[in-house]
């Protein structure tokens, strides 16, 4: 898993890289480069536009005159805005880049700008090398940009966002970011999304090695870390190694959240769901959902079960005794959503009921009731990742980029999902996802782990067919989808 380092580490790293690797620090830009060109060419949207690249006079600048050199090598027209008044106050690599510039390439003053036809803006003014507050004289620049009519991508941070903080001033606000190596923590901060645009990573084949002896908490999961963290089963499976689930839910009027559930652990592959609900819901549940038994009354025999699910759609009124039952008989790690989370909320003194390891899922309105109220992203990582150390919990803080905290203090930030996700009962799915890998005998970090990043990727394949018509039903039918994308069987 890539480790996200702070902004002011990636010259350090890339030494590092350079002293293991034997390439050069042009090489490496090179990649760079080239990663984000592939990225660029594959874009249906801009096939017909030329580009207008603006560069500054560090590394970030070197990284726009590479990037139009290879452009103008494919056929695409490419002018560059040089935002430096002296070639000779390029950094080194950007100098070495402004050499090999084609001829063909235009230059354009800043203050005689002109442009015409469709264009997009490639923003390499300013990087990660950014430091204290933005000069008085790159204010008409980044304003000048944020005018311009046609797209805007960002490459590795848009221009005058600092790298790790929630920003409130003058900055490029991009269509798209592409960054490079690790995403910066500010690129993922839900604050500073209207600066972001859609987020792109470009590998430009850092070892992960190289960065282990860089202090960080922050992680990034990405498609290739999902596969080694599956259980395999063989030819002689039977349904009982699939595991045996209880999801305790639903209530009159909120059945629906159960349903969405169960159907979503038995798509994650558990072998037997088994649903504890009022007597009176007993048809609804049998009907949408045959394949799931149910129960009612007191629960009896937990130990049965290998993992129980908590909350979706369950009420609150009357249900402390049920929970408390739970907790106190159910020996290993449950999941805890919803009204379980509300009740944990109520009822401080049940949170030492809960088995070590156990996985609570709250939205952050649920982590406020449960946590407490916190002024911002940044302080509500710190509020998680305290909660989650001190009470042996783990806590899936959901959101775009949903946050993993972990009992170790590592926080881990999903890169799978899509916006059409904001739907009702997108959550509900993936409390089944992760209870059901609980009860497949994975370890509670990989069901987390697993559980968010295939509710993403289901989002992501839902998303591409239905864009804002999809629904949390949608994201149950791509589950198996995923299994399929990523080979898992
Ligand atoms: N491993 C990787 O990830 C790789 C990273 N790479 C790339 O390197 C980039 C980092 O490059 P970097 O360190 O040269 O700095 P960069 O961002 O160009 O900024 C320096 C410029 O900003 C200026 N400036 C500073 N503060 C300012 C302020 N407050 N207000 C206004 N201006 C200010 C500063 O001016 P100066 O102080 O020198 O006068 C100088 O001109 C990184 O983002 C990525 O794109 C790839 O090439 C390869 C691999
Ligand atoms: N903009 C978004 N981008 C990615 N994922 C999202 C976004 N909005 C919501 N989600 C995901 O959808 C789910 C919503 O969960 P939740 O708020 O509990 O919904 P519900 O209570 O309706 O089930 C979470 O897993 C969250 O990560
Ligand atoms: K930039």
């Amino acid at each position: 898993m890539k480790k996200i380092l702070q902004g002011a580490q990636v010259k350090e790293l890339d030494a590092k890289h350079i002293s293991i690797s034997g390439q050069s620090s042009q090489e490496l830009m090179e990649v760079a480069a080239l990663g984000f060109v592939d990225w660029y060419v594959a874009q249906d949207q801009f096939k017909e536009y030329g580009v207008l690249i603006f560069v500054g006079a560090g590394n970030n600048g070197g990284d726009g005159l590479a990037i139009a050199r290879i452009l103008t090598n494919q056929g695409v027209q490419v002018s560059v805005v040089p935002c430096f008044t002296d070639p000779d106050k390029l950094s080194l690599d950007a100098s070495a880049n402004w050499e090999l510039l084609p001829k063909s390439v235009q230059l354009l003053d800043f203050n005689e700008l002109k442009y015409e036809g469709d264009l997009v803006l490639i923003d390499c003014y300013l990087g990660v090398g950014l430091t204290g507050t933005l000069r008085e004289s790159s204010i008409p620049i980044i304003d000048y940009i944020n005018e311009f009519s046609g797209p805007v991508v960002s490459v590795d941070i848009p221009s005058g966002l600092p790298s790790e903080t929630i920003h409130q001033g003058l900055a490029v606000r991009a269509d798209y970011t592409v960054t490079f190596a690790f995403p910066k923590l500010s690129l993922l901060l839900p604050e500073n999304a209207e600066y972001v645009g859609e987020l792109v990573l470009v590998d430009i084949g850092i070892e992960e090695e190289t960065s282990k002896v860089f202090d960080s908490n922050f992680y990034y999961l990405e498609e290739k870390d999902i596969p080694a963290l599956h259980k395999s089963f063989h030819r002689f499976s039977y349904k009982g190694d699939y595991g045996k689930i209880l999801i305790a839910g639903g209530s009159p009027g909120k059945m629906g959240a159960l349903i969405l559930c169960a159907k979503s652990a038995l798509r994650t592959g558990t072998g037997l769901v088994t649903c504890h609900i009022e007597d009176s819901e007993r048809d609804i549940i049998q009907t949408a959902v045959p394949e799931a038994m149910a129960s009612w009354g007191l629960i009896a025999n937990l130990e049965f079960y290998d993992s129980v699910g908590i909350g979706p759609g369950w009420g609150q009124d009357g249900r402390v005794h049920l929970l408390t039952q739970i907790l106190e008989e159910f020996k290993s790690p449950v999941v805890v959503d919803a009204d379980g989370l509300n009740i944990l909320a109520r009822s401080k003194e049940l949170l030492e009921l809960v088995p070590k390891n156990s996985i609570l899922t709250p939205h952050i309105g649920e982590f406020s009731r449960l946590v407490g109220p916190a002024k911002n992203h940044l302080e509500r990582l710190e509020m998680a990742k305290e909660f989650s150390v001190t009470n042996e919990l783990i806590l899936v803080l959901k959101g775009a980029n949903t946050v993993i905290s972990l009992p170790d203090g590592r926080q881990i930030f999903n890169s799978s999902g899509t916006k059409y996700m904001a739907t009702g009962g997108s959550g509900d799915v993936l409390t089944g996802m992760i209870t059901s890998y609980l009860g497949q005998g994975y370890e509670p970090e990989n069901a987390a782990i697993c559980g968010v990043y295939h509710h993403g990727l289901a989002g992501e394949l839902a998303g591409a067919k239905k864009r804002k018509g999809l629904i949390a039903s949608d994201l149950i039918e791509a589950i198996p989808e995923t299994y399929n994308l990523l080979d898992i069987s």
